[in-house]
């Protein structure tokens, strides 16, 4: 299919922005990233020039106008592009997206990752997402996959989706081994068969998978791409990372080596599936790749024509994760009851997004179901309680 990226849908919602006190975007940047940088700073032994220069990002975020990158790295000609139309203007008007993924490569050249000095390449997120690695939740979670051979091909095919939809969730342990009723109450649109129906339509093509966040999430990325090799409905998988550290837990290449020895190290079934995956990746049938783009603050709608060719070739892309879901329908006040299909259609191959619901972008939900979810948890659009499983294949051309 054609790439028609760019395509702008009908009706376009408007764009979230983060400078409406009190809202989600809002408290991301007056409470969230100030903790976060707290964070760093407790984990790291950053000098008073790092901490100095951490200090004005939060201050220019939450109060000033948005200044050009101060670093010398290898993506400043795409930054340039990026940032023209924003800088010198209050961060306050600027897009949710947009000043979220720049705000991640402004604290990188705040600590000097792509400087000359000691902290060059360091993942400023490096302790989180080890921690999450070592977590007792996640050992829980791996140790669930043993029960994945006692099956059935059905059950296998949906324990496989819910654990790469709840991801790096704690219950994922829950969710596998408490049954298709329980594992799917937090579902609130779509199910397994929403997925695999994909599969089937553009038999043979590569399938791309979109990763989110590493440790626990990233290990059952790892298990779906297995499964997907296994039970014949992929030949090849190409898995897109960032190409440095972003969004906190967000995986880059180092994580999925780290994720992928921490597995093959383990016994039972997920050693076994480690195995397979660097088998995989020896013989090049599994991929992994980090396109500048992936680091981008923009929409998916405004991929580069050599990344669209990419998913073009798929036979299915799957999306992981709440900020692959806001880039691939648009950063928007989307009406929620906005069919999923009609956001996506300008993406060139069939698109599934696995997604727990982390902020307020929704689409492709009844109207019955939303009236019932704004009744019974006023924040079920962020707090992580509620996922989704849609998927779309493009209008045939
Ligand atoms: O993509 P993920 O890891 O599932 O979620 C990313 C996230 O935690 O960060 C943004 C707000 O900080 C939101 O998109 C979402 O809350």
């Amino acid at each position: 299919m054609e790439c028609k990226t760019g395509v702008v849908v009908g009706s376009e919602a408007p764009l979230i922005t983060i400078g409406i006190p009190g809202s989600f975007a809002w408290k991301v940047f007056h409470e969230r990233r100030p903790a976060m940088i707290e964070q760093v700073c407790d984990a790291f032994p950053l000098g008073t020039g790092e901490r100095g220069r951490l200090a004005a990002l939060l201050r220019e975020t939450t109060t000033g106008v948005v200044q050009p990158l101060d670093d010398a790295a290898p993506d400043h000609h795409f930054w340039e592009s990026w940032t023209k139309a924003w800088l010198g203007r209050p961060w306050s008007e600027c897009p949710f997206l947009w000043a979220e993924s720049y705000f991640f490569r402004r604290m990188l050249a705040a600590i000097g990752y792509f400087g000359p000095g000691p902290w060059r390449g360091v993942d400023p997120f490096a302790p989180m997402k080890t921690a999450e690695l070592h977590s007792p939740a996640t050992a829980e979670t791996l140790a669930a996959f043993d029960g994945l051979p006692r099956l059935g091909e059905a059950d296998r095919d949906a324990a496989v989706v819910r654990a790469a939809v709840w991801g790096n969730q704690a219950d994922l342990a829950f969710q596998m081994s408490a049954g298709p009723k329980s594992a799917t109450a937090g579902l609130v649109s779509g199910d397994s068969d929403a997925f695999w129906s994909l599969f089937g339509a553009r038999p043979g093509g590569p399938v791309h998978l979109v990763a989110d966040n590493s440790a626990g999430e990233l290990a059952a990325d790892l298990v779906l791409i297995d499964h997907l090799r296994t039970t014949g409905r992929a030949d090849h998988v190409v898995l897109h990372v960032k190409p440095n550290p972003y969004y906190v837990s967000d995986a880059t290449h180092a994580d999925v080596l780290g994720v992928l020895r921490h597995l093959i190290g383990l016994p039972g079934e997920v050693g076994m599936i480690g195995r397979r995956v660097w088998d995989g990746l020896r013989a090049g049938k599994i991929e992994v790749r980090a396109h500048p783009f992936f680091c981008a603050p923009l929409d998916f709608r405004a991929m580069p024509d050599d990344l669209c060719d990419e998913f073009a070739s798929a036979s299915v892309t799957i999306t992981k994760g709440d900020l692959n879901y806001r880039r691939l329908a648009g950063d928007r006040y989307w009406p929620a009851t906005t069919p999923f299909a009609e956001v996506v259609a300008y993406f060139p191959s069939p698109v599934a997004a696995l997604r727990v619901l982390k902020s307020e972008v929704v689409v492709g939900l009844h109207e019955a179901a939303v009236a019932e979810l704004d009744k019974a948890d006023a924040a079920w659009r962020t707090n992580g309680t509620r996922a989704l499983i849609q998927a779309a294949a493009p209008p045939a051309s």
